[in-house]
């Protein structure tokens, strides 16, 4: 099938990017160099893989499941040697190697796609990318950006500024694509950390733990989701040396105090209680 008899499909959250300005926008924000290897998520019918390859990157790695639109992409770049098309699911293939990633992703599978490209806290990538440029439903772009104090401050907003630096590039008006979506959206910059950066097993466990309970209830103050860890004083001074008061609700809580406060709960679990002393 030809691109032109091809009817964008919703099931796979197809909407073409058109917007050249926004096309600039998202190559200039990876910032490619000749050693780099792309990977691009759902290349569609390769706007922005044209960009891509007009680079000076040493690959484009692309991942698709539309089988129609892998035929049409192989028309189109079959006779470009730095162009490897992987026909499937980005969220079960076997991914193929590149150090950055660049994509106007398919919203429905945001989630579980920022898990396998990101990681989570308790189990990062093993190698991380250097930066990944994606193309995000607006909500999810903010959320993921947004500072302690802010409405859209969430629990993901503490695991993604855990595990990379976030920022956003432009927003992108249901203009920019064809047909256009129902939502705004927003091409959001990560750099994830080095691995040496990320956080250590058992901490991540816990920081895990800690925005599971406060999360749930984002209203309540964390005296109140968090009373059964610890006697109130006990957890209130270690609330206090992490910089948390608990009359705070989890979404002004920053993203290091988080940290803090589960390093100094793991020591607190962890120490033996002390011997009695007999006289
Ligand atoms: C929003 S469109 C973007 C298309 C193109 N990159 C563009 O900017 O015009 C999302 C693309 O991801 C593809 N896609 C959807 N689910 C996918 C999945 N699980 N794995 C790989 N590609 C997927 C769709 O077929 C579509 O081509």
């Amino acid at each position: 099938m030809t691109f032109t008899a091809h009817r964008a499909r919703k099931r796979f959250g197809q909407h073409w990017l058109i917007d050249q300005g926004v096309l600039s926008r998202i190559v200039a924000a990876a910032e490619l160099e000749a050693s780099d290897r792309v990977l691009e998520v759902g290349p569609g019918r390769g706007a922005l893989s044209e960009r891509l390859l007009a680079t000076s990157a040493a690959a484009v790695a692309a991942v698709e499941l539309d089988r129609d639109l892998v035929l049409g992409l192989q028309e189109r770049f079959g006779d470009q040697p730095r162009f490897q098309l992987t026909s499937g699911d980005v969220l079960t293939v076997e991914l193929p190697a590149a150090n950055k990633v660049v994509a106007n992703i398919p919203y429905n599978i945001t989630g579980p796609l920022l898990e396998r490209l990101v990681g989570r806290l308790d189990r990062p990538v093993a190698h991380p990318y250097d930066r990944l440029v994606l193309l995000v439903q607006r909500e999810v772009g903010e959320r993921i950006r947004s500072e302690p104090g802010a409405s859209a401050f969430s629990a993901l907003s503490v695991r993604m500024q855990l595990l990379a630096s976030c920022r956003s590039v432009c927003a992108v008006p249901p203009r920019c694509f064809q047909p256009p979506p129902q939502v705004h959206s927003e091409v959001i910059l990560l750099e994830p950390l080095p691995v040496e950066q990320q956080l250590a097993p058992q901490l991540a466990r816990t920081v895990e733990m800690l925005l599971k309970r406060c999360f749930a209830a984002r209203r309540k103050m964390v005296r109140n989701t968090l009373s059964g860890l610890l006697p109130e004083a006990e957890l209130a001074g270690l609330a206090e040396a992490a910089g948390i008061g608990l009359q705070q609700r989890p979404q002004e809580i920053a993203p290091a105090a988080w940290v803090a406060l589960a390093g100094s709960l793991n020591q607190v679990i962890a120490a033996p209680a002390a011997a009695p002393t007999h006289g």
